[in-house]
């Protein structure tokens, strides 16, 4: 049986490797065109998404990039919720809402998300009932340490194994806390308390996360250690080193990529699950 995940309602049937479309909402104070420019711009460019052929499309306040300020609760709902009712309502792709913080979730899916994507695995205070209450697919990644100071000096003694035992941990907790397995997927968060040596092990054994017997997502879009394997350091020219990276994935057993150049993944992968759906050869008697 082919695994689904039911999103509020919206199948995202996980036949092939599926394209998660990234949707940040920008603060209004940042875009110059008046009190919903943020919301108009996100909105039109997760409609874009979804024309260039996205599965999910993932709405997020952009608060969890290394470096980054906490963004309050409130301000969270101002920027992500306008999108959200609008997106759901206009596209027919499942939403997933990018957050940590309870509050969030809950108005998140009451508006229309019928997925949480937590970079923080549901470990702050009140996500993991609220998560299980609203009964919506997970995506439980790995960090080290917090955005503010996770890239500082991440240090491991096996990145895979510590970060494959983390998702294990969080997988039980979820189930304990009443969230099926079917409906968790895990990550295992490239570049969140990873530098270049820890995020290609990562990618080289992604095929390990695979005991963990449930869906993986790869997230390695524009990312810094792309740009510095391509040499690339504006993280707009860093598309086709992104592509290569989630064609990776793909093949070492991710179901989803979390990607910010959709229509440029979406044909790579559509080569790749061609060949994926080829039958094997038989064995030989
Ligand atoms: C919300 N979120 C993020 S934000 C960080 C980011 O894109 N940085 C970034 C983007 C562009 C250039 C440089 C860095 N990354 C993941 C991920 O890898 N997995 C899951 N599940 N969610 C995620």
């Amino acid at each position: 049986t082919t695994p689904t995940l039911d999103c509020k309602g919206r199948a995202l049937i996980l036949d092939r490797v599926r394209v998660v479309g990234i949707v940040n909402v920008t603060p209004d104070s940042f875009s110059d065109g008046g009190e919903h420019a943020g919301a108009d711009a996100a909105v039109a460019h997760g409609l874009k998404l979804a024309e260039e052929g996205a599965d999910v499309l993932d709405v997020g306040g952009e608060s969890t990039r290394p470096g980054a300020d906490e963004v309050s609760v409130e301000e969270e709902l101002r920027r992500v919720i306008p999108v959200i009712e609008r997106l759901a309502r206009e596209c027919p792709l499942p939403i997933s809402i990018d957050t940590s913080k309870p509050e969030v979730m809950r108005a998140a899916v009451a508006a229309g998300a019928g997925l949480i994507n937590d970079v923080y695995a549901l470990r702050r205070e009140g996500a993991l009932d609220a998560a299980a209450a609203l009964g919506v697919p997970v995506i439980l990644m790995h960090m080290q340490g917090e955005p503010r100071s996770m890239q500082a000096s991440p240090q491991y003694d096996d990145v895979v194994s510590e970060v494959h035992r983390f998702l294990a941990e969080r997988i039980f907790a979820a189930e304990m806390a009443g969230i099926a397995k079917k409906q968790i997927v895990v990550d295992p968060g490239f570049g969140f308390g990873k530098n270049r040596e820890h995020n290609l092990a990562l990618l080289a054994q992604l095929e390990r996360f695979g005991e963990l017997g449930v869906p993986l997502l790869a997230g390695l879009s524009r990312k810094q250690t792309i740009g510095e394997l391509t040499g690339r350091d504006d993280p707009h020219d860093r598309v086709f080193g992104s592509v290569a990276a989630h064609v990776i994935a793909a093949q070492r057993g991710a179901k989803l990529v979390r990607v910010h150049d959709v229509a440029a993944t979406v044909d790579a992968l559509k080569v790749w699950n061609a060949v994926a759906a080829q039958p094997l050869p038989r064995a030989k008697a």
